[in-house]
């Protein structure tokens, strides 16, 4: 007998096969990665953020300021797809933004000059222990003679956080680079990959942000917010590809870099195909591949020509709150040297 108080919700209607097959039209070809034509007709046909050139002018001050340096460019967190030029409506990509955040903080202890380019508003290193929702930084905090301190509990971890959040500053370490849309990461990204070139083998991309796989082209996008009819009306959308640019990164942006690119699934059936998959396409150097449910405990390191290797989280490790990240980075970076090392040879 549910408690009187428990308002009953409808149960949540789910399509029925034949509906879900119709809703979404996957005969779409799978793209062939982009060539320097699609390069040439995406970036003339969509105009680059207002902001690109200050951008860049921050990016090529931070990377001649580590020029003889080891810098990561760590993406992170979900692009959105617009769906009206003035934007009210948009498709969104699922990230908190945990992944490269914790990441960046990890490359940042092991010595990295990080470029960290995110998603605004999503999780940041170091800011991330105490976000206005997960952690609430005010939480933390207590009323002790009309002043506000932080609770005796928290001192040691907050003074470790702090600490090392200061000597990244002062330091210089970390350049703090935003985007929303998968316009503004795709010129972005383009523009700090070219910055990034002199820097050769020492470069290093690690592309954890989940970027949008279809867009609206400005050739079909409606200037003004999309109107719903009453009684209901069907809002049928036609999305183009976006260009699969990872392998124009690869051959032409950067070329000596070494890249890791994510691969994101929810069926474990096919993680390892698919990534396999990513890296043939690329030619990159390394796919981490995670499924979204056990993302926090476990990856796949994909490499060319080696069997998958999987990193898990032990139960104690679990436990203990371990972040996966701490296992990953500096086995990217033992790679990192690796690559670095082949390069001088
Ligand atoms: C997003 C997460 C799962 C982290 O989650 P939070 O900690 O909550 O932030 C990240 O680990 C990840 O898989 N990121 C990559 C996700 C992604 O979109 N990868 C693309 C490939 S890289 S995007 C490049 C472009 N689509 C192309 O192929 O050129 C994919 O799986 O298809």
């Amino acid at each position: 007998m549910e408690p009187h108080s428990h308002k009953r919700f409808p149960p949540t209607r789910r399509l029925s096969t034949g509906e879900r097959e119709q809703t979404i039209d996957r005969s779409a070809p799978v793209l062939p990665p982009a060539l320097e034509i699609d390069e040439n007709n995406y970036f003339e046909n969509n105009a680059a953020p207002e902001y690109l050139g200050e951008l860049a002018q921050q990016c090529e001050e931070f990377v001649q300021f580590h020029s003889s340096n080891r810098i990561v460019l760590v993406t992170s967190g979900g692009t959105t797809v617009p769906l009206e030029n003035q934007t009210v409506r948009f498709i969104d990509n699922f990230s908190a933004g945990t992944r490269g955040a914790t990441s960046a903080e990890y490359y940042l202890e092991n010595g990295y000059a990080v470029i960290f380019l995110h998603r605004q508003f999503s999780l940041l290193p170091y800011s991330r222990h105490y976000s206005h929702s997960t952690n609430c930084f005010l939480d933390f905090m207590e009323e002790k003679n009309e002043q506000v301190v932080v609770g005796q509990q928290y001192q040691q971890e907050m003074l470790t956080v702090l600490r090392k959040y200061r000597s990244a500053q002062e330091r210089n370490l970390l350049l703090l680079l935003p985007f929303t849309t998968i316009n503004q990461y795709l010129h972005t990204l383009r523009t700090i990959s070219m910055i990034l070139k002199p820097i050769g083998s020492r470069a290093l991309f690690y592309l954890a942000a989940a970027v949008s796989d279809f867009f609206v082209p400005p050739s079909r996008i409606p200037e003004h917010k999309i109107q719903s009819q009453a009684g209901g009306n069907k809002l049928i959308m036609d999305l183009d590809p976006v260009p699969k640019f990872l392998n124009r990164l690869v051959e032409k942006w950067a070329p000596g870099a070494m890249i890791i690119s994510f691969k994101l699934e929810t069926d474990a059936n096919i993680l390892v195909s698919k990534a396999r998959q990513a890296l043939e396409r690329y030619s990159h150097q390394l796919v981490i591949g995670n499924l979204l449910q056990t993302r926090k405990h476990e990856i796949v390191f994909v490499e060319p020509d080696s069997p998958e290797n999987w990193i898990r989280l032990s139960p104690e490790q679990i436990e203990m709150e371990v972040e996966i990240e701490s296992l990953i980075i500096p086995a990217t970076i033992e790679l990192h040297s690796a690559w670095i090392k082949k390069a001088k040879d």
